[in-house]
């Protein structure tokens, strides 16, 4: 058991100090004497000697160390806070001052209890303090507020220190308990003229969130019933813990929030002045010219601390030690990547890493940081990308608030500082944090992926080039190769998405990449090129015949050319057919010649037989779209005929299939001879695919070929053309489309 003894004023020894309750003389300073002495029992587990809780006061010992605000900085939101506190009738009597980590909350705090205990306002302050065994004791918050108290209003002295003579073993009960018998009841017997302020600054320094929300609720709770005269400061980053208490205040809200906020002119005048401070002591500037360093540089700088004080201080401390030159230092500074860099950040690293390595989930927060900073995405797009929950990024990110704006408002997460960013991009400074670190990278690809490779849906924020660039510079490892499934398995729908922004030579870059990645199995290789191939189509089908460069490195398998010479003229979304079907190329021909056959006979069937022709929907799309007809009854034949023709050019490269054939069937024939044009080309090319089988049936030829009417010359024009022309226009168009895709001149068909 240890007896901690506050000895307040007279007696022997302690220099006096201004007491300044309702215009008493001076209380004694810290002394030892039997004429005031209050003593507070502490529970067995405390073992350190009081006076470390006395270092949480202003102007303790050490607090020349301690953040102050540089003359004339911050002085708009001093004199803000300045006058809440004197106000006699306030709207509220407690406030929240809050901000980023190293925004310059303490320094704002310490210089506000100086000016307030200059103007003799000052009824007690705890600066928090992390690391430090009494500073982060919640116990020590009220008893050590309430020796101040003692010690600064004398009618207050008696009653607080005959509570703790009654319970020496206040110090043990509850927060609450503490702040009622040693704060609440002696100051309510109280009459103060004057307002007087209790300042507690870094309550989320204080150890526990448990103990954090204690506090808050033993000053927040309304029926602490304060004296009328005393007002509650409290200063913390905007950890989730705290912020709950301090809900966007509402008319019947007993508190004020107080955002500390970016000064770029106060950083600009803290960063002139100590500039020219050292310009002016230190031994090797004498001859370097005034100004320095340069407006443009200071500029730099002051845009590089987004406006707050930690970066500034931090820079400062590196380029003004006395035993290095400040010009070398400065240009290491400047130079982030540079050697020895990472030394002139190291105040903001211990910061940065001392957060980051307090926040639990670490192994899955760290992509959800590299995904933030590298793609800029919302939390949305994470939980989406990262298969969570929703609203877990979110929880993820709960201990990084004082690093990160999260503004759920706008769903939009950023860093506060812009050194917080290009500590998380240097590895020599965040180590296993570091985003650009190959095994983060890999881990980040390998979410992505697997993203990738689940079912489509329509991303907000496109990405997919993101994701390549994060790709291509990964050298080969094993960890890479272990992507390279997830590469065979992504969902094509993604990379022909028409909302991505990607370029073809994008893609043809995986393929490179994997060509060059030597375990890359080949038909993995060739997917890729195949994928870059149709991309390239894709593009000139979209952007009307601009040559795809992608040709030049991309060569792809011969199987797709065939079906693709076929479908270049169908622009049709064959890539997302692809994958919904789960079809090789091999299968696709048939596939899709069955789905169409589908498709014309449900759309007969859906506007019966054509008098409904918006019972459609791709008549209808057409017709919105300005592709077919002047209205739907004119475009629901276009439309069907469309479909026909496809049928014909994919039977006619189809392999030898029974179902198909059957499938044909059932087109009924009102749709067939609805459009003669594409009737007769049906029918000739099946009639052509027949004799492909490899024991084909004569009888079933010649009944195919007797169902196109044989006068030729009738039948020889653009429109409706017969068996001889339908043959050429057949090699007509492919190799039309050979030439246009620039394909080798192997696959044209010779008549
Ligand atoms: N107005 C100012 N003038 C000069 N230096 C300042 C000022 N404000 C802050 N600083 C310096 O910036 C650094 C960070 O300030 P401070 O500790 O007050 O920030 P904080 O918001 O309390 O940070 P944390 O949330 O980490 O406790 C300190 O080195 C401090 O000296």
């Amino acid at each position: 058991m240890n007896n901690y003894h506050y000895y307040v004023a007279g007696g022997t020894g302690g220099a006096g100090g201004p007491g300044y309750g309702n215009g008493a003389g001076g209380a004694g300073g810290q002394g030892i004497g039997p004429s005031l002495n209050f003593d507070i029992q502490s529970s067995a587990s405390f073992t350190v000697n009081n006076t470390e809780s006395l270092e949480a006061i202003h102007d303790s010992t050490d607090s020349f160390m301690e953040p102050k605000c540089h003359p004339e900085t911050r002085t708009r939101m001093l004199k803000d806070l300045r006058k809440w506190a004197l106000d006699p009738h306030p709207t509220t009597t407690i406030l929240w001052l809050y901000g980023p980590a190293g925004a310059g909350k303490s320094a704002i705090m310490r210089t506000l209890a100086t000016q307030l205990h200059e103007d003799r306002r000052l009824g007690g302050c705890f600066f928090f303090k992390r690391g430090h065994v009494m500073r982060t004791n919640a116990r020590m918050l009220f008893t050590t507020i309430a020796y101040q108290l003692a010690l600064n209003i004398e009618s207050l002295r008696t009653p607080i220190s005959r509570v703790a003579e009654k319970n020496p073993s206040i110090i043990g009960r509850s927060i609450e308990t503490q702040m009622q018998q040693l704060i609440s009841e002696p100051c309510r017997a109280h009459e103060n003229r004057h307002s007087l302020v209790i300042v507690i600054d870094g309550l989320d320094e204080c150890d526990g969130h448990a103990f954090q929300g204690e506090i808050l609720r033993a000053i927040l709770n309304p029926s602490s019933n304060h004296a009328i005269f005393l007002r509650f400061i409290i200063a913390s980053r905007p950890e989730p813990q705290i912020s709950k208490m301090f809900p966007l205040p509402d008319h019947s809200c007993n508190y004020r929030r107080f955002n500390v906020e970016q000064s770029f002119d106060d950083v600009h005048k803290y960063l002139r002045d100590e500039f020219s401070r050292i310009h002016r002591d230190h031994s090797t500037m004498a001859k370097i010219p005034s100004p320095w360093p340069e407006p443009s540089v200071l500029e730099k700088l002051v845009r590089k601390s987004s406006g707050y004080f930690i970066y500034a201080s931090t820079i400062i401390k590196f380029i003004g030690d006395e035993n290095f030159r400040p010009t070398v230092r400065l240009e290491v500074v400047q130079n982030t990547n540079g050697p020895g860099s990472e030394l002139a950040y190291d105040a903001l690293d211990q910061l940065y890493m001392t957060i980051l390595c307090s926040v639990p989930r670490q192994s899955e927060l760290i992509p959800i940081l590299c995904a933030i900073f590298k793609f800029g995405w919302c939390s949305k797009e994470l939980d989406k990308v990262f298969r969570l929950a929703k609203g877990e990024a979110l929880l993820l990110l709960r201990g990084l608030h004082s690093v990160l704006k999260i503004r759920s408002s706008k769903d939009e997460i950023s860093s506060h500082h812009a050194s917080f960013v290009d500590f998380l991009k240097h590895p020599d400074r965040s180590g296993t944090f570091c985003i650009d670190i190959l095994n983060n990278q890999i881990s980040l690809a390998r979410s992505l992926l697997q993203y990738y490779a689940g079912p489509f849906q329509r991303p907000k924020i496109f990405t997919l080039s993101n994701l390549i660039d994060l790709i291509v510079p990964l050298p080969p490892s094993d960890e890479v190769t272990g992507l390279f499934p997830l590469l065979r398995s992504m969902n094509p729908d993604y990379i022909f998405d028409p909302g991505e922004n990607l370029i073809s030579p994008k893609i043809g870059s995986i393929a490179s990449w994997l060509k060059n990645t030597l375990s890359a199995p080949a038909d993995l290789i060739q997917l890729w090129k195949d994928y870059a191939f149709m991309f390239s189509i894709d593009c000139m089908r979209r952007y009307d015949n601009i040559t795809p460069s992608v040709k030049h490195i991309i060569s792809p398998s011969p199987e797709l050319l065939r079906i693709l010479v076929s479908l270049g003229f169908l622009g049709r979304p064959l890539w997302s057919l692809l994958t919904k079907l789960d079809l090789t190329w091999t299968d696709l021909r048939t596939t899709l010649s069955l789905q169409l056959i589908r498709k014309i006979v449900k759309n007969h069937v859906d506007t019966e037989g054509g008098a409904n022709p918006s019972a459609s929907r791709d008549t209808v799309f057409s017709y919105k779209h300005g592709l077919l007809g002047r209205n739907l009854e004119e475009a629901y034949p276009r439309s069907q005929q469309a479909l026909g023709w496809d049928i014909s050019y994919l039977v006619r490269l189809s392999p030898p299939c029974p179902v198909l054939y059957r499938e044909l069937w059932s087109i009924p024939p009102s749709e067939i001879w609805s459009s003669l044009a594409s009737g007769n080309t049906l029918i000739h090319h099946v009639s052509k695919w027949l004799e492909s089988f490899p024991d084909p049936m004569i009888e079933l030829i010649t009944f195919w070929q007797r169902a196109m009417p044989d006068f030729e010359p009738c039948f020889n024009n653009t429109f409706n053309p017969g068996p001889k022309s339908q043959e050429k226009r057949w090699h007509y168009h492919d190799n039309n489309m050979i030439v246009r895709l620039h394909l080798p001149n192997s696959l044209k068909i010779v008549v």
